[in-house]
């Protein structure tokens, strides 16, 4: 079996796939111990190697390989950056400074279907990347997450405080907010979402009227009643497993 490691700057996302492909187990962690203990609960599970792409820093990146290899006894393999890939031709004008979780969402999502495309990935950041009909990566943006941005306002004011449990049921309401918790969960909400819709909007402009457009992350649900979008959890594995065969 293979275990495949998508390293975010919040969360470890793994799955584990059986010879078949089909996906054996999965989750998300928040470090190599709550990874490796996650693993090390599961029965009738035997891995073999491992692959791992991650926008962590070269040494943290390089020490839970190594966390991973040792744990485990397997030998795990990174990607790394390329300037094309699966049809994809890199956009940046220094390929190796593009994150690896984008160009491995749009290598995946190309060879869902072979069309001009935007890929939008909603994690820590919100990234949203244009490749045209040919593959070639046109360029994209990237801004604060849902986290991000509520932390920016709780942090930098002094009267803006709320917890965790307060905020589910905040967003989906488009009303104006009658609390501090629903009027910045809501003002969020509608930022990002307003930001994915401007990009769409824009979209026709460098791709003409034919393009799909795939969401995927931790927080692609934000955006899943949004005309058009197609959300595919796991894209960067699947871009994971054509950079690491
Ligand atoms: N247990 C959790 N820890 C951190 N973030 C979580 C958790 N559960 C859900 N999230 C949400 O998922 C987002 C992270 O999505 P993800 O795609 O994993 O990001 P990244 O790739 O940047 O690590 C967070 O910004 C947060 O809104
Ligand atoms: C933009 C990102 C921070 C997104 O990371 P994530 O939210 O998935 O943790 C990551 O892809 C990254 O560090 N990229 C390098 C900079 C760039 O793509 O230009
Ligand atoms: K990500």
């Amino acid at each position: 079996m293979i275990l495949e490691l998508d390293c975010g700057n919040s969360l470890i996302k793994w799955r584990v796939l059986q010879v078949s492909g089909d996906v054996a187990a999965q989750g998300a962690s928040v470090s190599a111990v709550d990874l490796l203990s996650a693993l090390s609960g599961l029965t009738g599970v035997k891995i073999e190697r491992a692959r791992l792409v991650s926008v962590r820093s070269d040494l943290e990146t390089e020490e839970l390989c190594s966390c991973i290899s040792s744990a485990l006894f397997i030998d795990v393999q990174r990607a790394l950056p390329a300037p094309r890939l699966g049809g994809v031709v890199n956009g940046y004008l220094e390929y190796d400074r593009l994150g690896m979780d984008r160009w491995l969402a749009m290598v995946g999502a190309f060879q869902l279907e072979r069309r001009a495309m935007v890929v939008i990935d909603l994690g820590t950041a919100v990234t949203v990347d244009f490749v045209d009909a040919e593959g070639g990566h046109l360029g994209g943006y990237i801004c604060p997450g849902i986290s991000l941005l509520r932390q920016q306002l709780t942090t930098h004011t002094r009267r803006i405080s709320y917890t965790a449990e307060e905020i589910p049921m905040m967003q989906g309401e488009p009303a104006p907010g009658r609390s501090t918790v629903q009027a910045v969960e809501r003002g969020c909400f509608l930022m990002l979402r307003s930001f994915v819709a401007s990009q769409v909007l824009a979209a026709s402009d460098y791709l003409g009227a034919d393009f799909v457009i795939y969401s995927t992350g931790g927080d692609a649900t934000l955006i899943d009643d949004m005309v058009g979008v197609r959300r595919v959890p796991d894209l960067v594995f699947r871009g994971l497993a054509i950079a690491c065969p």
